[in-house]
């Protein structure tokens, strides 16, 4: 086991490590070497920043196995760990390649626990072979900070299996949490968002059900010469309001995403992890596009969310820390999926955080788990924004939805009859 298990943690060497203290401020970096560096006093401040003097644990989930290793860290973040809990803090912590795209893993730093011993980490170990657990210490007579990466050995006792000196480092191009978005939090093929959904299958067998409803055919090109006008935006902007009005004026056809076929299922997958979450609306857009395709062969088809909403949330959650975290205009994270249809035109509504906040209390609709973090957090908010105004082809128009409803109509309707001669 033992054996196995250092193979396993082998490719971490030469990695970097980051641990994100403070969301509004950028992590502390440390390089992972082999050999003790010459310790720099200017260092000092990084490591009492994190570590001050207590005993630290670092638990990183690494395991192959994206399923479980997704709800394992959202278990684990979101409840206790036996016997961590008092006066500890956590932060989240990266260890990663730097720049090295699917090179991320996420973990967390448990700081302030008397000792390792006491805790279920070693329990939580055995029980996961997946999981992987560090320490943090200070070797008194070189003053250097180390991580010992520890593994249960074939007699049933936890050792060490290998060590890594910290130096502090420079941060890199790339924040970490930007490494592994493509695939793990944004799905850009059918395929792949199929996957995801194949292999939850064994806890979420409603998943089964789900596939079978995916038209295997998916629509690349639209057959039908009616205009796709897609209407997005944060919640309370005015969408229901807006695209109920469009339908009406234009004698359109309304679809939605996730389309209603998936409403039984929404409440689970939304407060499952994130990567389930977004293969389900990723395969919700699939399922609209099918509709989009037929609609269109009889009228213009009028779509409430669609591709924008899933690549933004997925992005804004992904991405941590500051906005200017998000990668930047043109990267290949805000590309439009190759295999998924595509509308005319993508109106993004926008109105000021306070009018919104007015709007929701009016309507007082109950929320999805996002729908509580972007009003509980303007970065989060402000992510979601910046996303949906990064992703292109097609890129969204922006539209100021403040004015009374029937002003915003007049609008967007002008808009349309330039954009698609309607
Ligand atoms: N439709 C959609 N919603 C998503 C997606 N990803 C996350 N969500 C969450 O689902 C919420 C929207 O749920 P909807 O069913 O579209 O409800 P809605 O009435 O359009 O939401 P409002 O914007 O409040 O009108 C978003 O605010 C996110 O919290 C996605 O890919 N598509
Ligand atoms: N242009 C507007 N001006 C003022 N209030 C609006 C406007 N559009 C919608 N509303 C109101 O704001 C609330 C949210 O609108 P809704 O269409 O449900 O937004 P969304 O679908 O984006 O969540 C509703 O109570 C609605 O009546």
């Amino acid at each position: 086991m033992a054996k196995q298990a250092f193979s396993r943690l082998g490719r971490w060497c030469s990695r970097m490590f980051a641990v994100e203290c403070d969301p509004s401020s950028d992590p502390v970096y440390f390089a992972l070497t082999k050999t003790p560096q010459t310790r720099q006093c200017s260092e000092r401040q990084a490591f009492e920043k994190i570590f001050r003097k207590a005993k630290s644990f670092s638990l990183h989930v690494c395991t192959e196995d994206k399923i479980q290793r997704a709800k394992f860290y959202e278990d684990i973040k979101n409840n206790t760990i036996p016997g961590v809990s008092r006066g500890c803090s956590v932060f989240d912590v990266f260890s990663f390649h730097p720049d090295v795209k699917n090179s991320a893993l996420r973990g967390f730093l448990v700081r302030g626990v008397a000792d390792i011993q006491e805790t279920g980490l070693f329990d939580e170990l055995v029980r996961n072979p997946g999981l992987n657990v560090c320490t943090y210490v200070l070797e008194e007579d070189t003053e250097h900070w180390w991580q010992h990466l520890w593994s249960k050995a074939e007699d049933g006792r936890m050792v060490v299996v290998e060590k890594y000196c910290l130096v502090p480092a420079e941060k890199p191009e790339h924040h970490p949490s930007t490494l592994n978005i493509i695939n793990s939090d944004v799905f850009y093929k059918f395929g792949d968002a199929c996957k995801v959904l194949r292999e939850c299958t064994k806890f979420i067998p409603e998943s089964k059900e789900l596939l079978e409803l995916v038209d295997q055919g998916l629509p690349l090109k639209r057959e039908g010469r009616f205009p796709v006008i897609v209407i997005e935006g944060l919640d309370a902007t005015g969408k229901t309001t807006l695209t109920r009005s469009l339908t009406d004026t234009l004698n359109a056809t309304l679809l939605q995403s996730p389309p209603q076929c998936l409403s039984p299922w929404r409440p689970r997958f939304d407060s499952e992890p994130a990567l389930l979450r977004r293969a389900f609306y990723a395969l919700g857009n699939y399922i609209t596009a099918g509709q989009i395709d037929r609609a269109s062969a009889h009228a213009p088809v009028i779509v409430d969310r669609y591709w924008h909403s899933t690549a933004a949330y997925g992005i804004a959650t992904a991405v941590s820390g500051r906005v200017d975290n998000l990668p930047g205009p043109g990267s290949e994270v805000y590309r439009w999926p190759v295999d998924l249809l595509q509308p005319d035109l993508v109106l993004l509504l926008t109105v000021s955080p306070e009018e919104r906040i007015r709007r929701l209390r009016f309507r007082g609709a109950e929320k999805t788990r996002e729908e509580a973090e972007l009003e509980a957090n303007d970065r989060f908010r402000s992510k979601v924004e910046q996303a949906y105004k990064r992703i292109e082809d097609p890129a969204c128009v922006v539209v100021d939805a403040s004015p009374p409803p029937d002003q915003v109509l007049q609008q967007v309707l002008l808009l349309i009859k330039n954009k698609c001669h309607l």
